[in-house]
Order: structure tokens, then sequence, then C-alpha cells
């Protein structure tokens, strides 16, 4: 099976919304690479254990859960299989507004199960995971939603380069987002470090990078890596994000999507290619029924 359409534009792209709408070439995305695909998939399922959850509820927001607790979340070869297939089911999800990326029993994530990589010793399988998980985050970053990771507890390596991988992140105040990799003699391979660069600047990813810094809810904010902190005890966790979400999510779904996209090119495409897509994106939105409805209610923004 293939992952996804192959470089198709944004707004011809209905079934499969944001995964692979930019002309660039996309390793998994060539049918000539499906093979080698199916190969990685094949080396992932020798290592099982832990499922990606996947909840779309009725308001347009979806529940993700990374859920090996006995491993702290970390992932196991059967759960990258299992994000990449939830994340194809989110790209066809059209009625979805926004998503919540959280990890079971009050923890984040763990990174890679350390099991599988003692394993997975030789370097070229591990760039064929690594390019699968990078793959698979580009695409979960690039659905047509409004994500948000809800980080509890500990995101450690590959776990701190999931919350990445989401358009906002909220903390407890006790979790701590940790890119142990130079700890583990690595450095991030899931996309991590391009989009941490992107979130909070070069110099800020080298000090959290080379320095395998602990970034608490108080740092995090000041570097911009945070966007909120939730009160521990006060209320359950996923109830405050669902809230924080929805100042975002309220209203049309063609629109929220719509606004996804716009920010998405401008900060992926060329200015002109960006400035294209605007174009295209505006044309699917204006005279849609938010739009007449809005100028039917003569709408005042006091
Ligand atoms: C992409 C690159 C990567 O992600 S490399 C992986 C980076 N991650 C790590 O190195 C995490 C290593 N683990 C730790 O530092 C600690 O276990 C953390 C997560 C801080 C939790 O500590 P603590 O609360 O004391 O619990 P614990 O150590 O007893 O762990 C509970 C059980 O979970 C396991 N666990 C934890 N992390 C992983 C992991 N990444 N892969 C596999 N198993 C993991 C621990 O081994 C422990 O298992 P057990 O109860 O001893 O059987």
């Amino acid at each position: 099976m293939a992952l996804c359409s192959v470089g198709r534009p944004l707004l011809q792209n209905t079934q499969r919304a944001s995964g692979c709408f930019f002309k660039r070439k996309q390793t998994f995305c060539c049918k000539a690479n499906v093979a080698q695909e199916e190969e990685v998939r094949l080396k992932l399922r020798l290592f099982p254990g832990g499922s990606i959850d996947l909840q779309k509820q009725e308001s347009g927001i979806a529940l993700m859960t990374v859920n090996n607790p006995s491993r702290m979340n970390a992932f196991s070869g059967s759960m990258m299989i299992e994000l990449e297939e939830r994340v194809c089911e989110l790209e066809s999800w059209t009625e979805g507004k926004g998503l919540i990326v959280q990890g079971a029993a009050g923890t984040f994530c763990s990174g890679s199960d350390l099991n599988a990589v003692r394993a997975i010793s030789n370097p070229q399988d591990g760039m064929k995971m690594c390019m699968f998980m990078q793959n698979t985050l580009t695409r979960l970053l690039r659905l047509p939603l409004i994500s948000v990771a809800l980080v509890e507890g500990k995101a450690l390596g590959g776990g701190a380069e999931l919350a990445t991988a989401c358009d906002f992140r909220l903390l407890t105040s006790d979790a701590v987002i940790q890119f142990v990799h130079k700890h583990m003699g690595l450095v991030p391979g899931w996309g991590g470090a391009a989009r941490l660069v992107r979130i909070v600047g070069s110099q800020n990813a080298l000090k959290l990078l080379a320095g395998a810094k602990k970034v608490d809810p108080d740092f995090g904010q000041q570097i911009g890596l945070v966007d909120g902190v939730l009160t521990v005890g006060e209320g359950n966790s996923l109830v405050e994000t669902e809230r924080w979400l929805s100042q975002f999510t309220k209203g049309s779904a063609p629109v929220i999507r719509a606004v996804k996209k716009v920010v998405l090119s401008g900060r992926e495409l060329s200015l002109d290619e960006a400035l294209t897509t605007e174009r295209h994106v505006f044309g699917t939105v204006w005279g849609g029924p938010a739009n007449l409805e809005a100028l039917a209610l003569k709408t005042k923004h006091k």
C-alpha cells in the first residue's frame, strides 16, 4: 500500500488532505519506494508491544494516545507502524479540526524502545527506521488539524521529537522535555532537530541538543517551546487541554483546516509557492457556508 499520493497540489488532494501536498520529492511517497517501505514494516513488526490509540470525537477533536506504560510509552516497532496508520486515518478525516497527542498513564513518551534500538544495531536498518518515523512525523505535523502535545511526566529522546511534531505543546507543571540523544551517542533522526530549530531558533536548539538540557515548563515558555502550563491536581489535564485547544478549533471545520493550511504553507514553502497556495485555499472558503453565514448575520468585531 502506498502511504500517500505523490505531489498533488493542496487543493486537489481532498482524500489524503495534507500528507504530501508539497511537490518536493518525499522518499516514502514515491511508488518506487513502496517495496522498501514494506521491508521496513516487516522489520518493525519484529518488535511488538504497546499501541497507538485513536479516538475521533464528534467535537472534531481527535485524541491520540501513545500507549506502552510498562516501558514509559517507548515506541516499539509495531507502535511505529500503528502511528503511521493512525496518521493515514487522520489525513482522510475531513470533519476533523484538532488533535491532542498524549501518553498513557501520566507520562508522555520515552522515545525509541531501547530493546529495539539494541537489536537494530546496523546503521542501514537504523536509518530505515529513522526514515519511516521522520516521514510519519512530517505527515503528522502537516495534518490539516490544529495539534497539541499534552506532555505529562517525561518526553525523552524520540518522545521530545514527537512533541515537536505538534503545532503546540502544553506541559503539566512537573513535566520535562529532554532531547537525551547526545547522552545516547545519537542525534535526533525523526525530524526533531529540524523542527526544533524552527520552533526555538538555532541558538536555543543548539543548547538543547548539545547540552541535552532538561526543559521544564518555565524554561520552555521562555524559549517558545512550551505554549502553556497545566496545573497538576487542579482538574483533569486532558479536559484543560481540550478547553485550551477549543479557542482555536471553535467554528467551521473547512475554515479551521484552511487556517492550518495557509500557516503550514507559509512555514514550509517559498514565498511565491506560499502565496499561490494561500490564494487557492482562500478560494475554498470564499462564498462558503461560514462566509455566507457571517455576511448574513452582519457580524461585527467589537
Ligand atoms: C530516537 C532516539 C531515542 O528515542 S533513544 C531512547 C531515549 N530514551 C531513553 O534513553 C529513556 C531511558 N529511560 C529512562 O531514562 C528512564 O527509564 C525514565 C524514562 C526516565 C523513567 O525512569 P523511572 O521513572 O525511574 O522508571 P524506570 O527507569 O524504572 O522505567 C520503567 C520501565 O520502563 C522501561 N523503559 C523506560 N524507557 C524505556 C525505553 N526508551 N525503552 C525501553 N524501555 C524503557 C525501563 O527499562 C523500566 O522497565 P523495567 O521495569 O526495568 O522492566
